[in-house]
């Protein structure tokens, strides 16, 4: 009889115990219990993955291995052909490694839509309202504080450009639409009419000078690492509102405290850091900046939805050879 092949698991199932049972079927799943990266790269090195051809990795599996980086990725067994990330964004997987080792990349974009533009439409309305300062100050028992808060804004009426217009930037759109704010958005590529929905295309610097609210909706890759820095702020409305659902080190930090301190930048909200879980004190401190700790697809629905498409992802690749949801990078790769 052949011997099935084996299914690599790093991190934990949570929600589809079911599903991932079933896999059984089709493969040997095992899994690493190495305490940290130096002892999974030991187990790469010593064989303990050899005969693993897809390997299923969740967000919190960087403390198991750290990055899959250029040292990482060349030690996995040549058996390894598919690594199936649990996100949408796929930051921790260095897709260049991975290619030339001929090993396919899958994330669960789509998943993830709407549960992240819904707390982008809550960083947004509170930024914009300036609820924060209140929000601490009850808790304080100081009711709305002493001097009261500034007055907020509404979003009726004000320009919101969406920086990457994927599944949760078209997401947010259609969220903003019902409340009348004016949509304009950058892209690497302008959408067809139809996706974009009627929001208007722009350039990057015409959506930094002109928007009332930036909303951060593009995946962290080496382009775009401090997209936003200290230049991109200066051209910015004078008391902007920024948020950001998508990876932390888009935007630079300590460049995003000098312009909340220098009032360029009014509000912010954000629920990622260019560290986590470390948070830059200037923005710890400050009571403008609405802080959420990478929550955006913490829902029950969305957690059990992102678990099962990668189960299916890992299924795919094992019974057919083939990704569901193959990373862009690699769509060319495959023609
Ligand atoms: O951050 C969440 C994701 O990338 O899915």
């Amino acid at each position: 009889m052949a011997t099935k092949p084996k299914v690599l698991l790093l991190g934990k199932i949570e929600h589809a115990h079911e599903s991932w049972k079933s896999l059984s079927n089709l493969a040997d799943l095992v899994s690493s219990q190495a305490q940290g990266r130096a002892e999974f790269l030991e187990e790469c090195k010593a064989g303990r993955w050899d005969g693993v051809k897809a390997i299923y990795r969740t967000f919190d599996s960087m403390e198991i291995t750290g990055r899959f980086d250029s040292e990482l990725v060349p030690l996995l067994p040549g058996s390894v052909e598919f690594v199936c990330h649990n996100g949408a964004g796929y930051d921790q997987v260095d897709v260049n490694a991975c290619s030339d080792r001929k090993i396919k990349v899958s994330h669960t974009p789509g998943t993830v839509n709407d549960c992240t533009a819904d707390v982008n439409m809550f960083l947004i309305l509170g930024a914009l309202r300036g609820f924060n300062p209140g929000m601490l100050s009850i808790r304080e028992g100081n009711w709305r504080g002493h001097p009261l808060p500034p007055l907020g804004h509404d979003p009726e009426g004000k320009t919101l450009g969406i920086v990457g217009m994927g599944g949760i930037g078209r997401n947010l759109k259609k969220k903003c639409d019902a409340f009348s704010m004016k949509i304009i958005y950058h892209n690497r590529k302008r959408l067809s009419e139809e996706l974009a929905g009627g929001a208007a295309y722009v350039s990057f610097e015409e959506l930094l000078r002109t928007s009332d609210v930036i909303s951060l909706n593009l995946p962290l890759n080496k382009d775009t690492r401090h997209k936003i820095s200290t230049r991109e702020f200066e051209m910015m409305k004078k008391g902007v509102v920024i948020v950001n659902t998508a990876r932390g080190a888009i935007i630079d930090e300590a460049a995003l405290v000098k312009a909340l301190d220098s009032d360029q930048v009014a509000s912010v909200g954000l629920d990622v850091y260019e560290d986590e879980p470390k948070i830059h004190p200037g923005l710890m401190s400050n009571p403008r900046v609405i802080l959420v700790p990478h929550m955006g697809t913490w829902t029950a629905e969305t957690q059990c939805a992102m678990e099962e498409c990668n189960i299916s992802n890992v299924r795919s690749a094992v019974q057919d050879g083939v990704l569901l949801n193959l990373v862009p990078e690699q769509v060319d790769l495959e023609k």
